[in-house]
This record gives C-alpha cells, structure tokens and sequence, in this order.
C-alpha cells in the first residue's frame, strides 16, 4: 500500500520557482509537499547561475592580475590556476546549498519528498512510493540543455553546463556552439583562465539584446582573444586525431575548426519527460507547459511556472512566477504575469542589462512620440576614476516621458538596471528620474544625466525664456 498525502499544495522541483513557491507556503502555515528528483536548488544553483558566475568572477580577478600597463600595473603573473577556480566555483555552491537544503526546508515546516514525480490522473501525482492527492499542485520541473540534431555531435564527447564546471583543467581550445547568454559568458570565463576559444554562432550573438550595446559586449570579449564566427551554421562534428572537429557554413563559405573541447549552448528545452502531463490533463505548446496570463495550466488545480513554460528562463523570472503562483493559491487574487517588464543581465565583462521595452517594440507602440536617451560611462566622473569607460546608458521615453525601457552596457550595468527596474515598476517618468540626488561619484549618476537630455530643449523654448525673465522681476 503506497504512503498517502492530502496536502494543500504540491510542488514538483525544488529549483527557483519550486524553493519560492514552498518556502512561501510553509512561511504561512501551509500544508505543503515539496518533490525533486535530484540537486536541491535546481539549475540555477549546481549547473547554471552561481557557478557560472563564480567562473567568471575567477577570470575576472584573473585578468585584473594580469599587467594593466593602462593603470600602472606591471604585476608578475603568470597564467591562472583552472584548478583553483574550480574550487572558488566548488566552496561558492557549498557556501549557498544549505539556504536550499532538505534540512532547511524541512526545518520551515515543508514536506521534503526525494524522489520523481509523475501525475497519475488529474489530481494525483506518485513520488517513489508516496501518493499525493493535493488541493493545488505548481510544475517546476525547468530546462535542460536543448542539443541541436546535428550530424556527428552524438559521436563525440560534448558538454553542456551540467558537465562544464566539472572540468578541472583549462581546455586546451573550447569550441562553444552557440552564442547566447551562455556561450559569451562561459567564453570569456575561459579565454581569461588560460584556454583558447570559439564562438560559433549561426545568426547574431547576443541577439536577443540591443544590437548597438551587445556589439560593445562583442568588441570586449574578442579584444580578450575570443574568435566570434557569426552567421555561421554547424553542418556536421566529427572526432579528428584526438580532436573535435566542427565543420559549419557561412556566407563567405565553408569553415572548419578544430579543439580539444566543445560546449553546446544552443539553448533550453522544457524537462516534461515522465510527468504524465497526459493523465493530468495539462497541455503542452512548443516552447513549454501552456499556461494562463495567471499561470494556470489547461487542468486549473495545476499551475506551472519558471522555465518549463519557457518564455523568459531567469532565476528572479521563476522566483517572479512563485510569488504570483502563491497569491492565486493562497489568496485567490487575480494575477498577471508581466513579460515586459521583466530585467535580465549577461555577466561579461563589460555587463550587459536590459528592462521593459526595447527600441523596436517602443516605437511599434508609441510611433515618433519615442526619445532615446543616452549617457556614456566615459563622461561619468567614477567610470572615469575606475578606468570603466568603456559603456552606455539608453533610456526609452515614451509619451509624457514614461519610462519604458532601458538597455545599459558597461561596469555594474547590473546594479544600475536594479535602479531602472524599480522606476518602470512604478511607472517612472524622466521628470522622477531627474528629481532625486544621486551621490557623487556613482555609476548611478548615469540615469540622471541621459534623464535630464529629455529637456535638452527646454533652455530654447522662448515659454520657458520668458518664464524665466518673469520670475527674475521678483527679485
Ligand atoms: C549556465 C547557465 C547560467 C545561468 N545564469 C543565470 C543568471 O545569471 N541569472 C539568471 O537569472 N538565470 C540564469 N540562468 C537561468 C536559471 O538557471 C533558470 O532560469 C532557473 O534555474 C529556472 O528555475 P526553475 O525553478 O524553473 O528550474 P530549475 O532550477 O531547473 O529547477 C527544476 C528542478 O525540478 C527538478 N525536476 C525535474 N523534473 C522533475 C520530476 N519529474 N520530479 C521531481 N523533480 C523534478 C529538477 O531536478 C530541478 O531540480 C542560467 C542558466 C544556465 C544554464
Ligand atoms: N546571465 C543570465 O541571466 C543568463 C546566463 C546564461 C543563461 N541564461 C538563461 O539560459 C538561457 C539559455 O542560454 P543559451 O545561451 O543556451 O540560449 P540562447 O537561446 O539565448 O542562445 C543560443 C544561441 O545559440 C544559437 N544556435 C542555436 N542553434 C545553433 C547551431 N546549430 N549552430 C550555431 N548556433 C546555434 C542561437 O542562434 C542563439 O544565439 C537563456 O535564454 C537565459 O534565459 C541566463
């Protein structure tokens, strides 16, 4: 006889979205049953954000050993250590895991099950042994590498980020397919801790960003010695004399390199194998589990959030969902998920970020009531100080000088979109955006000085003039 259940919520993966969603629950008094089949804390934590950004803070401090004649630094270095910083990536993971950990949710009061979960009908899910008949259940299952069917690659032994920080000496040349978020970060952690690499990329890399700010990003990591082959298509990979090979095709014709390593970063695939998705009566669409502008999935007892229902695949995007996911469950308010508004930052160095509405979706909307404003790092006092001069900040203005978007390259672009986040949230205008003291030297002082262009003209409007001469009768 199976175990039996009767929850109020049940969440499948403690990634994310799953933790937010359990923590939450418990925090209330909630009876809820947390089910995960492997790591706690997901991708994010054992494949994905942490270590990836614990790779990249090495390499970092990597090159700033390295002599910087610009800044006066002749230092004696001598290449970095690939062994070392796999142990910063190791001890940082260690360092977080216990916020995540079996014990420490089941210290708040949440039901740990370690075991796969599969719906057995509509409002039933197994796990192992135990059967679960919940109220609400919330699908966090996440993503997986999605590996192009591209002749050869099964062949050979290619990794993806669940087998790259496992690494413990530099590629001698890493070969990276793809060159999103994944592929330009893990390219330039690698190029600054001693391997040499590739980039090849088959339409624009960091596409989906502000083509005239990724471009700076680009310039940045091929000036660190990355080869960056856009427009190019992988047509097949084969084993070559202890070699990987990849043979790919681009307008100028047939390209050929050869590695010691390949990474393939060609994207994400929803992890819906084995759910019984079927028997729950929950739909499925290209990109994921289809789910309502409120989450809900075709079954209304079953929510799903984070990246199993594609769409944008961030940690603070599946943390998002669960908060929402909890106060339709909890407290039966009407929700929304907003996709807009929702900020992202790639971690090179310079960094990237990006909020709301980009330039094109902006205009679509708003036609020529739209202002582009911009503010370069190089005319910011601390960029200056901090020999960071190399970024920029855009704004988008809409109608009335709404805050609609914003794009930003450059040192700590991911500290100065937390700013711009916060102002769309409460839908800002250039004139609040103007209107706080911003303390000098920062590079916060950026989103004041591209604000304040909005009212370049003012100083020639002859209403203004006028108002000004008037006001001046009074002494
Ligand atoms: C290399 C890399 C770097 C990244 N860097 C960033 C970054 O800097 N910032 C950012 O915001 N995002 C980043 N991301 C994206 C981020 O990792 C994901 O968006 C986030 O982890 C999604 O959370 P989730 O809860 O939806 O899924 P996950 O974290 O993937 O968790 C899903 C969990 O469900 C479990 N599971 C699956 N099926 C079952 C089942 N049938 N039964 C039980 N359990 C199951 C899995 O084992 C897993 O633990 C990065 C991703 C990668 C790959
Ligand atoms: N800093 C961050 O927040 C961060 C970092 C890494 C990953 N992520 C998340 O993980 C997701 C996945 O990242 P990703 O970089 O794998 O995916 P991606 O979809 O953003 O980029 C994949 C790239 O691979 C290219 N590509 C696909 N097939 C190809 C082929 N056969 N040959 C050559 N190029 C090919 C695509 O054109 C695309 O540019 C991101 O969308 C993001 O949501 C976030």
């Amino acid at each position: 006889m199976p175990d039996i259940l009767t929850p109020d919520i049940c969440v499948i993966g403690a990634g994310s979205g799953g933790l937010t969603v359990a923590a939450a629950a418990a925090a209330f008094g909630v009876d809820v049953v947390l089910v995960e089949k492997g790591l706690m804390g997901g991708d994010c934590l054992n494949y994905g954000c942490v270590p990836s950004k614990a790779l990249l803070s090495a390499a970092k401090s990597a090159k700033a050993h390295g002599p910087d004649p610009k800044i006066g630094v002749e230092a004696g270095f001598s290449g970095a250590n690939f062994a070392s910083a796999n142990d910063h990536v190791r001890s940082v993971i260690a360092a977080i895991a216990p916020h995540d950990s079996v014990e420490r949710f089941e210290g708040l009061g949440v039901n740990v099950i370690k075991a796969a979960a599969r719906f057995a009908s509509p409002d039933t899910v197994m796990a192992g042994e135990t059967e679960i008949r919940a109220r609400r259940f919330v699908v966090a299952t996440g993503s997986s590498p999605a590996v192009p069917p591209i002749p050869g690659l099964s062949d050979v032994d290619y990794l993806t980020n669940e087998s790259l920080f496992e690494l413990r000496q530099a590629p001698e040349h890493l070969i990276i397919i793809g060159g999103g978020p994944i592929g330009l970060e893990m390219a330039q952690a690698h190029i600054r801790l001693g391997s040499r690499v590739t980039v090849v990329e088959a339409q624009k890399a960091l596409g989906k960003d502000d083509p005239e700010l990724a471009a700076i990003v680009l310039s940045a990591v091929k000036k660190d010695g990355v080869e960056i082959l856009e427009g190019t298509a992988v047509k097949s990979v084969s084993a070559v004399d202890g070699l990987i090979q990849v043979d790919a095709e681009s307008s100028h014709g047939a390209v050929s390199v050869k590695g010691s390593h390949l990474l393939v970063a060609t994207g994400r695939k929803p992890n819906l194998d084995g759910l019984g998705l079927e028997a729950a009566g929950v739909d499925v669409e290209r990109g994921g589990i289809k789910v309502d502008k409120g989450l809900r999935t075709s079954n209304r007892k079953i929510y799903a959030i984070g990246d199993v229902i594609g769409g944008l695949q961030f940690t603070h995007a599946a943390g998002y969902h669960g908060g929402l996911a909890i106060r339709s469950i909890l407290f039966r308010l009407p929700v929304r998920e907003d996709r807009v508004n929702m900020p992202w930052v790639t971690y090179t160095s310079p960094e990237l970020g990006h909020v709301g509405m980009n330039e094109a979706q902006a205009r679509k909307q708003h036609g020529d009531k739209v202002k582009i404003l911009t503010a370069d790092y190089a005319a910011n006092d601390r960029a200056q100080a901090e020999g960071a001069t190399i970024g920029r900040l855009k704004l988008i203005a809409g109608p009335r000088g709404k805050l609609l978007g914003a794009d930003i390259v450059g040192a700590q672009a991911g500290e100065v979109i937390n700013l711009l986040s916060l102002a769309i949230s409460k839908k800002m205008t250039m004139k609040d955006l103007t209107g706080f003291v911003a303390p000098y030297p920062t590079l916060g002082e950026l989103v004041r000085r591209a604000a304040t262009s909005y009212y370049a003209d003012a100083p020639s409007n002859p209403w203004v003039r006028r108002l000004v001469r008037f006001l001046t009768q009074f002494g």
